[in-house]
């Protein structure tokens, strides 16, 4: 998939990291005893989780299917090793076209899928998620972006 609009939602360290607190307060009282994060936009929201819920069991499955900003197939690269149940939980970013959900709840068909961001599609695959993307926007995470100079509105300052 590629975007036709060029709609963006920014997303800083801050508003990320608050936005992911908010996701593992929701989750408070569910005994999750695990986590797979689904590498490599889960790596963080799963770190951030894992400290605030206390939980010191960690593994990591690894997919690929976006270049950029563009969906190709999706490829397992490297699965995890914790067994499935419903006291695992999943953790990504975000839910796009949904792709990525669906082989994630084929692989893991008992344990929860939460997410930080959600876009329409992909909504109906995921237990918990904070914030509402609408389709057509694209989600610019921290890690991909820096701090830059920004042009005055008027020159000559
Ligand atoms: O709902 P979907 O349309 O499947 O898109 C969501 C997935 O796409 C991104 O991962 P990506 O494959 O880009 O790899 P990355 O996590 O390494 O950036 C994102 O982190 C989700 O895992
Ligand atoms: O909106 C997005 N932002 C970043 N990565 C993504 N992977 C799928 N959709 C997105
Ligand atoms: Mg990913």
């Amino acid at each position: 998939m590629s975007l036709a609009s060029n709609k963006m939602f920014y997303v800083s360290w801050e508003a990320f990291h608050r936005a992911t607190k908010e996701l593992a307060r929701q989750l408070l009282g569910q005994n999750f005893n695990a986590i797979v994060a689904v590498s490599r936009g889960g790596l963080v929201p799963a770190a951030i989780i894992a400290r605030e819920l206390n939980i010191r069991v960690l593994d990591s499955i690894c997919i690929a299917s976006y270049n950029h900003d563009q969906q190709g197939s999706l490829r397992v690269l490297k699965d995890a090793h914790l067994a499935d149940s419903e006291q695992l939980l999943i953790v990504d970013d975000l839910v796009d076209t949904g792709e990525t959900a669906k082989a994630l709840r084929e692989r893991f068909p008992k344990a929860r899928f939460v997410t930080v961001y959600a876009k329409p599609q992909g909504k109906p695959l995921v237990d918990h998620y904070v914030t509402d993307i609408e389709q057509d926007t694209w989600i610019q995470l921290p890690w991909d972006m820096e701090l830059a100079y920004s042009k005055p509105l008027v020159e000559g300052a």
